[in-house]
């Protein structure tokens, strides 16, 4: 039987003036409450976005107040019309003062810093609720204290450093956050920082003022620390990797911004900073990336072959430009319409994890999948070739399947990839902390349908919904492309019925222009360039946790049966 949870108990309730109004105000273990007196109560669900009203009363939540200071009170100083401070002995005056800082939901999921002042003539009973509502804020032991952060002054449009100075500081400060702050001074500064000198202990948390390369810096260096402290070795593909301890909070200053977007609903700084100061946390998938033997990277957004692997190149030349580059060398790169020829293996994740074309988007507060069942998968390493017609969900579980062809686009997203320019993402029903990854194969096509294809990732119709899109819930997968195919892939091509007769293995990464099928891209890895198009990935379930929620659906405290509740 389901102990029901306990109601929330009284600490204070008392009088004060607030904008010249009183109001009767209440303090319990869960919320913080005002309402103007005299007025009568009706219930309504009031303002969508703002906190909790019902006629007049508005209530907010314990774990999202962000500070509270007594407040110097001033008052016109007769005869002159100047304001001046009132002393602070409360002999001295008859007005005193505390502020709640507090989040107040906006639109498009953005979170703003609140505040509302009561006054009375009380010093003492100020002094008091102050200490209270301190006393109940040193409760929630999931704040971080101390964090480091890093800001890469040349992400996006070079605003990190004024963005975290203007906006992010000063949240922090009021919410006495101790910070050590790392400008970087070159590209993988904060990795190597992190990877071997930060005195990581220090820390509840590192944030990363930037984009998603900058964060993926920070998963870099934290991962692998992570791994040489527990005597792990990231080469070995088949390692169970350990968790990292530390959160990592985003504060948005880069070109794309799919990392932050997609695991708080906007890339808006303030926001970012407020989820890191209420203490969310989210833990997410991680792909590892090997060559053979050899670790590569880690990939948390797009792993991306063929038309994003070539606009990431393409876009590399045109640092200058800023975020612009991307969309330049997206024309570009669509009008070259480039395939290329592989061989995509995968092993399909469970199907209690839900499939990419369900309707069920991650968001914040769903059920949440247990590391135990999405981590540690049991593996069948035997390789048998299926077409997809023939799958079904008993004799996919644990096998591994082949595909072979001509692909315009070969992409993995371990999350939705959700970002401005896409805001549903790559692919909209991805989970961020389920263990798997979705891999979406775009075969070659006409230009025409690839656009139309493309023009789905910005409005509400189903990418996946052509005959030239495939795509599948994976657990790992490996792609080999054309010139490095083992005798059996070639086999397979060969038991496709072209009828043609077998090409032998070449490298030919100068065909990149003339379309001949044995061109080769490259992957875009986070917005990075991986050296080899030879890749094994495998997710690792839930690797790290970022001060972040996940979506949320609304704002529950805009539900009316919430309202009952209290
Ligand atoms: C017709 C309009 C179609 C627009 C389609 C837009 C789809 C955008 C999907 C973006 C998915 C981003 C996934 C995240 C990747 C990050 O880890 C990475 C590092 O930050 N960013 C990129 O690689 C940056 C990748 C940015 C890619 C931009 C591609 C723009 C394509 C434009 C094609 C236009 C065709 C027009 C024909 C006349
Ligand atoms: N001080 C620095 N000088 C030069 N490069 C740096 C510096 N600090 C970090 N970097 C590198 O800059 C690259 C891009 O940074 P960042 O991700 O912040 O912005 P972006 O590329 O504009 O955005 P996005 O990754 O969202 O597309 C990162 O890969 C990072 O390694
Ligand atoms: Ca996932």
């Amino acid at each position: 039987m389901e102990i029901p949870p306990k109601p929330p108990q009284l600490l204070l309730s008392s009088q004060f003036s607030l904008q010249n109004r009183v109001c009767e105000v209440t303090l319990n273990s869960a919320f913080l409450s005002w309402k103007e007196v005299g007025l009568r109560q009706k219930r309504t669900a009031g303002n969508i976005y703002g906190p909790l009203k019902a006629a007049g009363s508005h209530y907010v939540p314990v774990c999202e107040i962000v500070s509270v200071q007594e407040t110097e009170e001033e008052c016109p100083s007769a005869g002159v019309g100047k304001w001046q401070k009132v002393p602070q002995n409360p002999s001295e005056s008859n007005s005193h003062a505390f502020t709640v800082s507090y989040v107040e939901r906006t639109q498009k999921h953005r979170w703003r810093c609140s505040e509302v002042t009561f006054h009375c003539t009380d010093g003492t009973l100020c002094l008091q609720w102050v200490q209270a509502i301190r006393e109940q804020l040193s409760l929630l032991t999931i704040r971080p204290k101390s964090l480091l952060v890093y800001i890469n002054p040349y992400g996006g449009k070079h605003h990190g450093k004024r963005i975290y100075e203007q906006k992010v500081a000063p949240i922090f400060s009021r919410a006495s956050i101790f910070t050590d702050v790392i400008v970087t001074e070159r590209a993988n500064h904060a990795r190597d920082h992190l990877k071997s000198e930060a005195e990581l202990k220090k820390y509840d948390g590192v944030v990363c003022v930037g984009g998603d390369g900058m964060f993926s810096e920070i998963i870099h260096g934290l991962i692998s620390r992570t791994q040489c402290d527990s005597g792990i070795d990231q080469n070995r593909s088949d390692e169970t990797l350990v968790p990292c301890g530390l959160r990592i909070g985003i504060i948005p200053a880069g070109s794309t911004d799919c990392i932050c977007y997609a695991t708080v609903g906007s890339n808006d700084p303030v926001t970012s900073a407020l989820h890191i100061v209420v203490g969310d946390s989210q833990p997410m998938d991680v792909c590892s990336i090997h060559h053979d033997t050899t670790f590569l990277r880690y990939s948390v957004s797009l792993l991306g072959y063929g038309f994003y692997g070539d606009v990431l190149t393409d876009s590399e030349r045109k640092r200058w430009m800023g975020p612009a580059r991307y969309d330049i060398s997206g024309v570009k790169t669509f009008l070259s319409h480039r395939y290329y020829e592989g061989t995509i293996s995968f092993l399909p994740a469970d199907r209690n994890v839900g499939t990419p074309r369900d309707k069920m988007q991650c968001r914040s507060g769903f059920p949440k999948i247990k590391k135990s069942s999405a981590g540690c998968l049991q593996t069948d390493d035997k390789q048998v070739s299926k077409d997809k017609e023939i799958f079904s969900d008993t004799d996919t579980k644990g096998v591994w399947q082949v595909i072979r062809g001509k692909f315009l686009a070969i992409n993995a997203a371990c999350m939705s990839c959700a970002c401005p320019r896409s805001p549903k993402g790559l692919s909209p029903s991805a989970h961020l902390a389920d263990g798997t990854a979705d891999l979406i194969l775009v075969r070659k096509c006409s230009r025409f349908d690839f656009l139309c294809h493309l023009l789905r990732h910005t409005n509400k119709d189903d990418q996946f919904d052509h005959p030239f899109v495939e795509v599948y819930r994976v657990q790992q997968f490996r792609f080999t492309p054309r010139h490095e195919e083992t005798d059996s892939e070639l086999d397979l091509r060969e038991a496709e019925g072209s009828g043609r007769k077998r090409i032998f293995s070449q490298i030919c990464k100068e065909h990149s222009a003339c379309n001949c099928g044995l061109a080769q891209s490259s992957w875009n890895c986070d917005g990075e360039i991986l050296p080899y198009a030879a890749i094994q990935v495998r997710v690792h379930c839930q690797l790290i946790k970022l001060f972040a929620r996940g979506i949320e659906e609304q704002s529950i405290f805009d539900e009316p049966s919430a309202l009952s509740a209290i």
